[in-house]
């Protein structure tokens, strides 16, 4: 299912988002994510072309909007990100979970579906006034990307605009989040049976 954000990211028509859609795991979650329609993309990662062409329409988006940072979301924003960043010749830098990063970071708390959590970023990583985009593999509550960009914009950078590869329903219609755009590829995959 591709249609829900098509009119939005200029792709209607286009044959590589129903091949990435395809790509994508629905899956019954269990443990503390239990009652989560859970999207795995570990399946899209196993498919080259979709995997490409996810990576290539990101790349097509970004690469002449003067993006230096690519900040990815831990963990599957770091399956995309760095791709994405080597393509449009900015740098990527990771927002990671708590106690990994070993300079001084600041951070931010956030609420999930299935509970709450907190980003870190190296202070020194990014520079006042770069521009950023911020990549993650799924955007839900939009508790994590708001984070996300509340940290890059206290040391100073724009965030330009914020890219998911999966938007779920809540977010429909929603084309900003704290006031940034977000940038949706398709919609979840529906689970087959639990
Ligand atoms: O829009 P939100 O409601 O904030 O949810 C989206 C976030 O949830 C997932 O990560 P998760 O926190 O499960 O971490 P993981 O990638 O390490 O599994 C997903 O990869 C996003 O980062
Ligand atoms: N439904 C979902 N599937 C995968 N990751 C998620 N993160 C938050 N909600 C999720």
């Amino acid at each position: 299912m591709v249609e829900m954000f098509a009119a939005e990211n200029g792709l209607k028509g286009d044959p590589r988002l129903q091949a990435i859609s395809n790509a994508i795991r629905g899956v019954c979650s269990s443990g503390e994510k239990t009652g989560i329609m859970f999207q795995d993309i570990t399946t899209l990662l196993l498919d080259h072309k979709a995997f490409k062409n996810t990576v290539d329409i990101f790349v097509d988006r970004y690469k002449d909007m003067n993006i230096s940072v690519v900040a990815g979301v831990e963990a599957r924003g770091f399956m995309f990100g760095p791709t994405i960043a080597l393509a449009i010749g900015a740098k990527f830098v990771p927002l990671r979970k708590p106690k990994k990063l070993p300079g001084e970071v600041i951070a931010e708390a956030y609420e999930l579906e299935y509970g709450s959590d907190c980003l870190e970023m190296h202070v020194s990583a990014v520079e006042a006034g770069e521009r950023a985009i911020v990549i993650d593999d799924l955007v839900a509550t939009g508790g994590t990307l708001s984070a996300a960009i509340s940290l890059l914009e206290r040391v100073g950078a724009e965030v330009v605009e914020c890219a998911c590869v999966i938007g779920l329903r809540e977010v429909k219609g929603q084309r900003r989040l704290n006031g940034k755009p977000l940038y949706i590829l398709v919609e979840p995959r529906e689970i087959d049976s639990c």
